[in-house]
């Protein structure tokens, strides 16, 4: 059986005071979920360190929202290698998020150089995928996620795609609060894990995590993470609010236990 994830994705948000009240209060409200689900944090950078020191790993685990594509150190102003990461102890690293693809037109190859990067330092990425509501109206859903996994995948081995998590988010639906229907959300999870299988073998596919992304709240996470490929959550709004991501935390536990 999968172990599901939530990833809670602060974004571009977050001050020292608040940062320490809402990750105490995290701390405290998830250790009863350590064993049943992973949880990640994933701050700004600048509070990497900060947030870090705050966690335990057992209970709850750093991530960040980016990475250079640039492996060694060097004149690369303003970037942070997979190896500083690694040294601050994260553990996880957003790639591919679609406010980087389209903040900073971060392509497929652009992608696929920063999955190395942090697989090359043992760190876990979650590589994220996901359709504009002009291409789901043109009914290319399917196209456009195989795409951006293929592209992205593109010269790694099974054994490194199966240590990828992948994130399932409609652009569509993030930060709108229009949420995909739990089965609009299914159908391309199944789908994801059937590109998977076709290319990598089923027993990769079916032990890959995939997480959905956008607008995930308290109120939706039971249903979408019901969902038979759904394995928890990406969390962008809700992940600042401790009430809302640890129901949502609670809904992934309670996913897990039901199967
Ligand atoms: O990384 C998180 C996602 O972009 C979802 O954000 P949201 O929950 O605010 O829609």
């Amino acid at each position: 059986m999968r172990k599901a994830l939530v990833a809670g994705n602060w974004k571009m948000h977050g001050r020292i005071e608040q940062n320490q009240l809402l990750v105490e209060t995290l701390v405290a409200q998830l250790t009863d979920l350590a064993d049943a689900i992973d949880i990640v944090i994933c701050p700004p950078l600048v509070y990497l360190d900060q947030v870090g020191k705050m966690l335990n790993p057992d209970v709850i685990q750093l991530g960040a929202q980016d990475v250079s594509r640039f492996g060694q150190d060097g004149a690369h102003t303003g970037d942070c290698s997979a190896a500083m990461l690694a040294d601050l102890g994260v553990r996880y690293v957003l790639v591919g998020h679609s406010e980087r693809r389209s903040d900073y037109a971060e392509n497929d190859q652009c992608i696929a150089t920063k999955l190395a990067q942090v697989l090359s330092v043992g760190l876990t990425p979650i590589l994220c995928v996901g359709e504009i509501l002009e291409q789901r109206e043109a009914q290319q859903v399917e196209q456009v996620i195989a795409s951006q996994l293929i592209e992205a995948l593109e010269g790694l081995d099974s054994h490194a795609v199966s240590s990828l998590v992948l994130a399932y988010e409609p652009v569509w639906a993030i930060g709108t609060g229009k949420t995909a229907t739990p089965e609009q959300a299914q159908a391309v999870h199944a789908f994801i894990r059937e590109t998977l299988a076709s290319r990598y073998g089923q027993p990769l596919a079916d032990r890959m995590i995939i997480l959905y992304g956008g607008s995930v709240k308290a109120a939706n996470a039971e249903q979408l993470f019901g969902q038979a490929d759904i394995d928890g959550g990406l969390i962008g709004g809700a992940a600042l609010v401790s009430e809302e991501f640890t129901a949502i935390c609670r809904a992934a536990a309670n996913s897990t236990i039901d199967g």
